[in-house]
This record gives structure tokens, C-alpha cells and sequence, in this order.
């Protein structure tokens, strides 16, 4: 069974952006108390690269044009293999997407944010429903606030759209959103063929569960704090997608990916796509890939913008299970099948209370 953009709307709590909340924003020294994260665990973890000296650590980095490339591309392929598994995260350069759609989408999410509260609230979540512009979803056990916000859109398959969320200031966004969010579909099944490759399976077997699936879009604007160590942008998490193609706006840092138990910053590089591995991707992989978690920080000085989609994937029937050629030759699988909305009540759960949901999902093994 499909999940319904009226189920999330069922599952997820946002707020409305108030007044209150705005006026926060550009005046960071006094933080309001619904922001201040101190002595939550969501801030606790050491940082690599603050106080480890020459570890590398930076992000592995793959590049589109060497995936292409027939000489390149077997070596190219490992690389971007060994991110899946290793990260669950890589940044990808030379991917191949007219510029002009890039730097549409990033003017119009720039002037969208830059509009006076009230016009953004055109477009408000409602009756704490998922889509629209607001906060990140809250959990209902905690009011903490994000020093973030951010608007939700589904963006594919085009008839999932509702377009009363779609701003229509600045007159150019639908548009930009329009054309981003197909060059990010068609970007993703380019991906899917080199990922297919990496676990030896046929690539029709991995575009097949990405077909004609969600896409949902989420602009993030998280703005200058000046005492950042005691809010957070985005409290960590894993994405409960397949796949996430995430769109730094500018060259503020900020995100943060945990690895064997640290937080990795990434550094955006110039004109490279954040793309990581979701929790439906990791099981469709049979756990060959990792979803890893990770979070946002604000910067002290800058803003930080970015424009991100989640590509959703499943099986025939609407089940989220590791894919049937991963398990030939006798090799078990390591999850055990869960129906689509099933999965997500689950992440959602796991996002709201924290209690853990793939986890949950995993076979053990009896040898
Ligand atoms: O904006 C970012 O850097 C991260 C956003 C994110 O993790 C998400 O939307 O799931
Ligand atoms: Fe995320």
C-alpha cells in the first residue's frame, strides 16, 4: 500500500512559524528557552577534526563525470561503493545538471526566505500537518524548537502535489522547484545504475523500486546563532527514505554525519550535492549500505541554506525488504520485510520518541 501525503499529515507534528519565534532569529544572544538544547544528548559527541590533529576526515567525494567516463568508471564505481558502505554519505561532483536550473533553485529559495514572515506564513503548515513552510517536525514527548525553518513539499510523482504549498512569491519558485525536481529524479536513476553495479545487481532491479515512487522536497533555512552550542538546526537523525540529494545554497558548514561514533562536519565543496543513504535504501541493500545519522549546527556569523529531496523506493506490493538478488546463492537476509507505511510510522516513532526502528528490523543471525 502507497503512503499517502495525508498519512504523514497524520503522523508528524510541525509548528507554525510565530512571530515569536521569528523575532529569536536575528537577535541570538538571549535564546528562548523552547530552543535551548543544554543537557540534551542530541549535543553530545566528540567532533572530529577539533581535536585530532592529521586524522583525515573529510567526506569521500565521487565524481559523476569519472562514473561515466568507460576508463574511469570500474575504479569510480568502488569509490562510490565503499562511501554507501563506509559513510552511508559522499559529496558528488560534476553531476551533469544545467547550471541554470542550479542557480534558480537556489535565487528563489534565497528570496523566499528573505520575505517578510507573513508572506512565508502564506504557505503555512496547517493544522499541524507536514507539508508547508514551519518548523522541522517536533516530537511529541519534547516542545524543543529547531533554530531552523523549513518548507515541505511533495514534489513527484506531479499529481502528489499540492500546489497551495507551493509558494507563489517569488513568482519564479514553482517553476525553479518544477524543473529541480526532475533533474534530481532523472540525476537519482543515473546514481541507481552505478549503486545497482557496486551491490552486482541488474539496474532495473533498483530503478524498478525507485519507480514512479515519492519525491518530497525540504528547503531548510537555518540562520546565524550566536550561541550555537546551545540550539541545534536539525537534531540528528536518520532520513527515512531511499535516497537524499541535498543542495548547499551557500558555503556555510553546518551538517554533521556520525561515523563510529563521532560527528564528521562536512565541508561543502563548490558545486557538489551532499547525497546520502536512507534507511529504506540500507535495507533494499540487505545492510551492505549504512543510513547514518547526522545533524545541523548553526553557524555563528552566517546563515545556512539548502534545498534537499528525498527519493522514496520500495518493492513490488509496497514492501520495504532487502531486493530478492541480493538473497539468491543462499546468502539470508538480514531484515525482515515491513509494508511501506509500516516503515514509516516506525521511523517517525523512532524520530518522535527515539526508540529504535531499523534495529528492529534486523534478523539476527543464528550462526
Ligand atoms: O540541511 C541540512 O544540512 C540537512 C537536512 C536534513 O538532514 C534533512 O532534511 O533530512
Ligand atoms: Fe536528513
Amino acid at each position: 500500500m502507497a503512503l499517502e501525503p495525508a498519512d504523514y499529515n497524520r503522523l508528524i507534528s510541525r509548528d507554525k512559524v510565530t512571530g515569536a519565534a521569528a523575532t529569536a532569529f536575528p537577535d541570538s544572544v538571549e535564546i528562548p528557552e523552547r530552543f535551548i538544547r543544554t543537557g540534551d544528548e542530541a549535543r553530545a559527541g566528540a567532533v572530529a577534526g577539533e581535536d585530532d590533529g592529521d586524522e583525515a576526515y573529510e567526506l569521500p567525494v565521487v565524481d559523476m563525470a569519472n562514473l561515466l567516463d568507460p576508463e574511469l568508471s570500474a575504479s569510480e564505481t568502488a569509490k562510490l561503493g565503499s562511501a554507501c558502505r563506509d559513510w552511508g554519505f559522499f559529496q558528488l561532483t560534476n553531476y551533469g545538471v544545467d547550471e541554470a536550473v542550479i542557480q534558480q533553485m537556489k535565487d528563489t529559495t534565497a528570496q523566499f526566505f528573505s520575505l517578510p514572515l507573513e508572506s512565508k506564513n502564506a504557505v503555512a503548515v496547517r493544522g499541524g500537518g507536514f507539508e508547508g513552510f514551519g518548523h522541522h517536525f517536533n516530537a511529541p514527548g519534547s516542545d524543543k524548537l529547531d533554530w531552523a525553518e523549513c518548507l515541505l513539499l511533495e514534489t513527484q510523482p506531479v499529481q502528489a502535489r499540492n500546489m497551495e504549498f507551493w509558494p507563489a512569491n517569488p513568482p519564479a519558485f514553482r517553476h525553479a522547484m518544477d524543473r529541480y525536481s526532475e533533474e534530481m529524479a532523472s540525476l537519482t536513476r543515473r546514481l541507481l545504475g552505478f549503486l545497482a553495479a557496486d551491490l552486482g545487481v541488474a539496474a532495473e532491479a533498483l530503478l524498478g523500486a525507485f519507480a514512479g515512487k515519492r519525491q518530497t522536497a525540504g528547503v531548510h533555512r537555518y540562520p546565524p546563532c550566536r550561541r550555537p552550542e546551545q540550539v541545534l538546526g536539525m537534531a540528528p537523525h536518520t532520513d527515512g527514505f531511499g535516497l537524499t540529494l541535498l543542495l548547499p545554497a551557500d558555503d556555510t558548514p553546518g551538517l554533521q554525519v556520525r561515523r563510529r561514533g563521532r560527528w564528521f562536519p562536512v565541508r561543502p565543496l563548490p558545486g557538489a550535492l551532499v547525497v546520502n543513504v536512507g534507511d529504506v535504501l540500507e535495507v533494499l541493500s540487505n545492510g551492505a549500505y549504512g543510513s547514518a545519522e547526522h545533524r545541523v549546527i548553526p553557524h555563528a556569523e552566517r546563515g545556512r541554506t539548502t534545498v534537499v529531496v528525498f527519493q522514496d523506493a520500495a518493492l513490488d506490493g509496497g514492501v520495504v525488504a532487502p531486493l530478492p538478488e541480493l538473497l539468491r546463492g543462499g546468502h539470508e537476509p538480514r531484515y525482515r520485510p515491513v509494508d511501506r507505511l509500516e516503515f514509516s510510522k516506525g521511523h517517525l516513532r523512532e524520530l518522535a520518541q527515539g526508540t529504535p526502528f531499523l534495529d528492529s528490523l534486523k534478523i539476527s543471525s543464528s550462526s
